[in-house]
Parts: C-alpha cells; sequence; structure tokens
C-alpha cells in the first residue's frame, strides 16, 4: 500500500469532518475522546473511491467471487469496488423486509462462494461478525474482512476468535500520528486519544457459538456451541436428530427409569415424555420383558418425540457382544437407538455391535467413566475411549462422562448421578446438581434416575430437572472462553 496515498487520504479526511475530537458516544454507549464517520464521504465520491482503492489494496487474498459492505457505510464503497473490479456484490439488510420476498440479502450468489467483507471503521467488530453470521448460513465462505479504521479496542482479536480475518487500512494510533505530523492535533488531542485508546483495547460480542484456537486452527468448543448448531457438526444421524429434538423441546434430561414391571415402565415414559429427549432403560431389570413392552415403549417415543438409550454397558469381546446386542430374550439392536458399552475390550467391541446393528441407524455411547465411588478409569483410560470414539465417529455418538472429556462438539456428554439433594446412596452411587453437572463437568445431557422415578409426583419432579438442566446449558452457552483471545460476552 502507498504511504503516501494512506496520508494523503487521511488528510481528506480529515478536512471533510470524518474524523471529530470532543466527546462521542458509541453505539456500545462507551463514551470516546474521537470520532470516525465515513459516512460524509458519500457527499466526496473522489475521496470515497480512494477509500475503496485503499480497500482493495489492503486485501488478503487475491480471490474472491463476491464483495459485501456491512450497513451502512460499507455498502457505497463494496459498490465502488463492485464496479472497479467487476466482482458481484450482496446487500445483508439490518432487518428482513416484512412484504415481498422478505430476504435478508439481496443479491444472486451460490453456496461455497468466496465473500470479502468490507467495513469502514470496527471497535468491538459485532457489525460484521452480524453480517458474517447471515452470509455464513447460507452457505457462503466468509474468513476475510477489510476496514478502512481499526479503533485497536479489540474488534480484529474478537473477529479472529470467530475465524474472521481482519486487515485494516490503519490503526487509530497511525491515523492520529499523521494528523500530528501535518499539524491538524495537539501533542494533547494526540496524547488524549492514546491514553483512551490504552485503556480501552477490549471489547467484546456476543456470538452464536463460541470458539477458539487449538494449535492455530479455529475449533467449535463444544461446551459453547448451541445444539442446534450442534446437529449439523456431527457425523451421526441419531445425534443430529438427539441435538434437533434437545433444542424444539428445550430439554436436556434423559430419565433413568429402572423400574421392575412394564407397567410402571410404560407409566412412567408416558408421564415423563413431553419433558425428556431420551429414556433410558435397564430391559434386564424388567420381571416381564416382552415384545408387547417394547412395541408399546416404542408408540410412547413417537407419541412424546423421544429417543431409546439401553444402557446395556456391553463390555466382552466384538463376537460376543454382537450376539447380545442383535438377538438374545431383549434383542436390543431392534428397539433401541443408542445403548452404552465399555471401551474395556478394544474397539472390537464397536465393531461387534457394528455389525449386528447391519445398517440399521444405530448409536454408541462408550462409557469413559462412572459416578460410583472408587471408580477405576483413570485418566488414560478415559483418553482410550476419547481416541476409539473419535475413530469411530460415524457409530459412536458419545461418552458416559464425570468430567469434561472431549471439547469435540460431535460427541455427546451423558452424565449419570445426579440429584437436586442427594449427595449419594449406600451402595456407593455420588450425586451432583443438574447445574454442576452441566456448568462444571461438561455434560450434555443430565441422567436423571430416582430423583424421579421415586418423586412422589415424577412428571412434576421431571420437569423441575429439565427446567434446571437446560437453563444451566443456556447459561454455559452464553460463559466466557478460558482463552484470553477468545471472544466474551
Ligand atoms: O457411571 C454411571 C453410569 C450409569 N449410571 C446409571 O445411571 C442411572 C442413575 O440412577 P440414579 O437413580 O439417578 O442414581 C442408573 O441407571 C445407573 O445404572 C450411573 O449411575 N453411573
Amino acid at each position: 500500500m502507498d504511504e503516501a496515498f494512506v496520508e494523503q487520504c487521511v488528510l481528506d479526511l480529515y478536512k471533510i469532518e470524518a474524523i471529530k475530537f470532543g466527546s462521542f458516544t458509541l453505539k456500545s454507549g462507551m463514551q470516546s475522546p474521537f470520532y470516525f464517520d465515513l459516512r460524509t464521504v458519500v457527499s466526496h465520491p473522489k475521496i470515497m473511491e480512494t477509500v475503496a482503492k485503499l480497500l482493495w489494496a489492503a486485501r488478503p487474498s487475491s480471490t474472491y467471487d463476491l464483495v459485501c459492505g456491512v450497513a451502512y457505510t460499507g455498502l457505497p464503497i463494496a459498490a465502488i469496488m463492485s464496479l472497479r473490479e467487476d466482482i458481484p456484490m450482496l446487500i445483508r439488510r439490518k432487518e428482513t423486509k416484512g412484504y415481498g420476498t422478505k430476504k435478508l440479502v439481496e443479491g444472486s450468489y451460490t453456496k461455497g462462494q468466496r465473500c470479502l467483507m468490507v467495513e469502514d471503521v470496527i471497535v468491538s467488530g459485532s457489525s460484521v461478525y452480524e453480517t458474517v453470521e447471515t452470509l455464513r448460513e447460507l452457505g457462503l465462505e466468509v474468513k476475510d474482512a477489510v476496514v478502512f479504521l481499526d479503533r485497536q479496542q479489540g474488534g480484529a482479536a474478537n473477529l479472529n476468535a470467530t475465524g474472521i480475518n481482519v486487515v485494516s487500512v490503519l490503526g487509530i494510533i497511525k491515523l492520529m500520528s499523521i494528523l500530528y505530523k501535518h499539524g491538524c492535533i495537539t501533542s494533547e488531542v494526540l496524547e488524549s486519544v492514546k491514553e483512551f485508546v490504552s485503556t480501552h483495547n477490549e471489547t467484546s460480542i456476543k456470538t452464536k457459538d463460541k470458539a477458539s484456537y487449538k494449535n492455530g486452527v479455529l475449533v467449535k468448543d463444544r461446551k459453547h456451541c448451541t445444539y442446534e448448531s450442534r446437529v449439523t457438526t456431527t457425523d451421526h444421524p441419531l445425534a443430529s436428530t438427539l441435538f434437533e429434538l434437545m433444542s424444539t423441546k428445550k430439554t436436556n434430561l434423559c430419565v433413568a427409569a429402572d423400574v421392575t414391571t412394564s407397567q410402571e415402565l410404560l407409566a412412567l415414559a408416558d408421564k415423563v415424555g413431553a419433558h425428556i429427549c431420551l429414556l433410558k432403560t435397564h430391559v434386564d431389570i424388567l420381571q416381564d420383558f416382552s415384545q408387547d413392552t417394547i412395541d408399546k415403549l416404542k408408540a410412547l417415543a413417537e407419541k412424546h418425540n423421544f429417543l431409546l438409550f439401553e444402557d446395556r454397558k456391553f463390555g466382552d469381546i466384538g463376537n460376543t457382544v454382537a450376539q447380545q446386542y442383535g438377538g438374545g430374550s431383549h434383542n436390543i439392536v431392534e428397539w433401541a437407538h443408542l445403548v452404552t458399552a465399555h471401551g474395556l475390550p478394544g474397539d472390537g467391541i464397536i465393531k461387534g455391535l457394528m455389525s449386528a446393528a447391519n445398517g440399521r441407524t444405530r448409536g454408541c455411547v462408550l462409557v469413559a467413566q462412572m459416578s460410583s465411588e472408587g471408580t477405576l478409569t483413570s485418566q488414560e483410560y478415559v483418553q482410550g475411549c476419547t481416541k476409539m470414539a473419535e475413530k469411530h465417529t460415524y457409530f459412536v455418538v458419545g461418552m458416559v462422562s464425570q468430567s469434561n472429556v472431549s471439547s469435540d462438539p460431535r460427541f455427546i456428554l451423558f452424565t449419570p448421578g445426579v440429584q437436586l439433594k442427594k449427595a449419594g446412596d449406600t451402595l456407593g452411587q455420588q450425586y451432583v446438581t443438574p447445574k454442576a453437572a452441566v456448568l462444571e463437568r461438561g455434560a450434555d445431557v443430565i441422567i436423571v434416575g430416582r430423583g424421579i422415578t421415586q418423586a412422589e409426583d415424577p412428571a412434576a419432579a421431571a420437569l423441575i430437572y429439565k427446567e434446571e438442566g437446560y437453563a444451566a446449558y443456556l447459561e454455559r452457552i452464553e460463559q466466557k472462553l478460558e482463552n484470553p483471545s477468545a471472544v466474551g460476552s
């Protein structure tokens, strides 16, 4: 970029009062000793064209299919770029029209096209982020943004954390030094702006999904992703179904139906069905297990829209497990969407389960940790289970866990040993509250048994657990990431 050209442009902008000094209230409510108002350039076409040329020269890559200006000032600048470079442009409305096509984005595009964002000035980066989010939801690839002035208040870092690379023509300190050099401002004004920037260099933006970097690669942290967004992140159709129903039913509650008769099981499923995403069973506890029980259970799962989860905890070699899962007296593969299995035997167990599933849409949850006192699952064992899950994402939907064993949004963490009041039972069970399970232990799904089955009114108890569990999840996705470069809320 030609420095003299940039300097001249700054002086021109100063002359047309695009840069003002005093006391200004920003969109966020922050008081600022300066204000950069590039809207004024619409009355000065030559300066506007220079701004567009400088922005185009600053672009990080040479190949884009589209340009999109952030409303409003970015729009005419993007239009100039579009015309000069013969690249089609898009317009993202600030709000959807209530009539006609009701489209939020105007212009033609196809999924996968690369779009360059154009903005006049960034503070936190929230306006750029909002526009990018809309375009990404339409399937466009948006990785780069060019901005004329970076106020150096954390906007670039905030956008980087959401996968947007920001290049600015100049930062506020450089702009101020050009003005000072040319006698446009006093040293006091220069110092007051420097002081302001050094004490206001962090901002945050609200994002739908929080993201962080791992070895320089952008990864979305499971704990900060919405269930809704994970519908498409996962490789497994049942995990997608589960996320979908969790987000539409607003529940992360799985009831552990540890009852001994079919009548109790079916009555419980009907009572709590509206509040749950999964019904977990131990069918070998039932005294009167029959196909009729299963048929009725499947009908209730359809009626209330929940999945069936048999907590069989398979733990044998692949060949044996294939027979236990795909036959025997319970024929689990025929009716249970999900089953649990131990990682102990190695991944032959997954291959065995898959061979019995024989193309049916079924999934497995690996027991990585247990809630019981004295559990033998070491850190190494947990890592082994996680690796196994990563190798078989087309069959393993997640892990039974007591801590945040994976940040991969494809995996669902199921946490049992959840109760509102009790600390444990007399046989080694240990409890945590729904809030602690979700916020401290990273649970996506809370599993509650006796807290509901032994309540006077199981439906009312299920509603309480549902609300506690979901409120904790909502609190979690709003939380700040531990990563210091991450986006805050
Ligand atoms: O580590 C584990 C794994 C599975 N469970 C099962 O969850 C429920 C818990 O029932 P509560 O009545 O809420 O204690 C039960 O079916 C266990 O088999 C677990 O508790 N811990």
